[in-house]
């Protein structure tokens, strides 16, 4: 498995192309599946995440095409199967994605239960609760949520609770094909879920209330395939942006929007950062300043991202005195704690919440990558350590950060990839 080298190279300077957006890119290609004729997307990152859902769309007879720029072209005219096998599904928790679309467009669907994750045991009940309340008949068999439909799913009056962005994705999948009108209630804001929502209409579907927590949703006959472009991702901005901070330096991140990363922001001005913003760049500025604490609760859009608080725990863990960092969202994600602590932090645990005293100096180690944001925090941290950082396990990061090592070559990080 592959091994992530790390050395301290100092300050970074630059600019980094930020890519399109894992979790919008995931449902949307997955929101493919409704369209009865081609889709061209474009601004989808090169991903392990991406390359799976690709396989798992080709399994069930999607032809998947790519022009010279790589954008993609899926053409599910055709879907020959409607099973997510459990081989594809394990490495993804995001195939969950496809029971929405299957079961609104055809009115079966098999996919395999998501297994455990290192952040928690994220169940998807809501999920099948939200598609029984639209008629379905669901069952689960041997590891299979086996649903279907006698014709067209039903609309219902939905309440999700707590908010689930996949959740909420899914349930607006099965709905813009189902018969009336469907409610979606305390529904997820992310900006990846308006980005599908906002890919569906393109297509034919009749939603309103994007960008709210109350999605309402006129089913429709059929949807037509479309040309679309992914947004940017924000959480791949975020973990450069943290970069600068930890490293004290300057850098740009470019083709972002700022407008999703407004708690970010607020969050890293706090910490002490001085940030400027165009339409699609932002600066942050850490020359000559002291990174200091910031305390930080985790929430659904537009509060502070879950996806972003590994990166503030490294950040915190160098800052000038104390702060405490509270996880609402997944109730096991604090496990880069204990790598971190293997690397000189100074943190304690209580529940859902982390307490951290900065120190001056992390000392780099072998440490353990244990899922996607973890693996960030890890390569952060190993960017000021001294010594240099060895993070095994990096498939993680495969998932979810495209050409990391040349991202981070072209702004003056030396981070060499060892496979064995
Ligand atoms: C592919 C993708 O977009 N992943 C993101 C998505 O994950 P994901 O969609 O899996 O996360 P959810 O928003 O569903 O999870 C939020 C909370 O709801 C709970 N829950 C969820 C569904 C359900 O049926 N029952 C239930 O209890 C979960 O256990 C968790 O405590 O949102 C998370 C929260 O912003 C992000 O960290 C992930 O990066
Ligand atoms: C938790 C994440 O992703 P996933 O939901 O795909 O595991 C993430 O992107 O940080």
């Amino acid at each position: 498995m592959d091994k992530l080298v790390i050395a301290n190279q100092g300050q970074l300077a630059g600019t980094v192309e930020i890519s399109g957006a894992k979790n919008a890119a995931l449902p949307i290609l997955m929101g493919s599946l409704l369209a009865e004729s081609p889709v061209k997307l474009s601004n989808v990152p090169h991903l392990m995440d991406v390359t799976t859902t690709l396989q798992l769309l080709a399994t069930m007879g999607v032809d998947i095409m790519f022009d010279e720029e790589l954008n993609i072209e899926i053409d599910a005219s055709e879907v020959s199967s409607k099973e997510a096998p459990y081989d594809l599904v394990k490495t993804m928790r995001a195939s969950i994605l496809v029971l929405g679309p299957l079961l609104g467009r055809f009115g079966e669907a098999k996919v395999s239960l998501p297994g455990g994750c290192a952040i928690g045991s994220r169940p998807v009940n809501i999920h099948i609760e939200g598609m029984q309340k639209m008629g379905a008949q669901i069952d689960v068999e041997n590891g299979y949520i086996i649903a279907k439909s006698d014709g067209r799913l039903k609309g219902a009056d939905i309440t999700m609770n707590p908010v689930t962005v996949t959740g909420t994705e899914n349930l607006l999948m099965a709905a813009v094909l189902a018969e009336g009108e469907t409610i979606l209630r305390n529904s997820a804001r992310e900006p990846e879920v308006t980005d599908l929502a906002a890919f569906l209409v393109k297509m034919g579907a009749k939603i309103s209330g994007i960008g709210t927590d109350t999605l309402i949703i006129e089913g429709v006959d059929s949807l037509k395939g479309v040309a679309y472009e992914v947004i940017p991702d924000r959480i791949e901005a975020g973990t450069y942006l943290a970069a600068a901070a930890v490293t004290k330096s300057k850098l740009t991140v470019n083709k972002v929007n700022p407008s999703h990363l407004t708690a970010v922001l607020e969050k890293f001005r706090e910490a002490g950062a001085d940030i400027e913003t165009s339409a699609t760049s932002i600066t942050l500025d850490m020359r000559d300043r002291e990174l200091q604490p910031v305390d930080i609760v985790t929430d659904p859009y537009p509060q502070f991202p879950t996806d972003m608080q590994a990166q503030f725990l490294v950040m915190n863990a160098l800052a000038d005195g104390e702060s405490k960092i509270e996880e609402t969202i997944f109730e096991n994600r604090f496990m880069h704690v204990s790598e971190l602590m293997r690397m000189g932090a100074d943190i304690r645990v209580e529940g859902n919440t982390a307490y951290i005293k900065g120190v001056k100096q992390l000392h780099g180690a072998p440490v353990m990558a244990t899922d996607l944001r973890a693996s960030a925090s890890l390569i952060l941290a190993g960017l000021v350590a001294d010594g240099e950082t060895v993070v095994n396990r990096v498939y993680h990061i495969d998932r979810g950060y495209e050409l990391i090592e040349e991202k981070f070559h072209k702004v003056g990080a030396h981070i060499q990839r060892l496979s064995n």
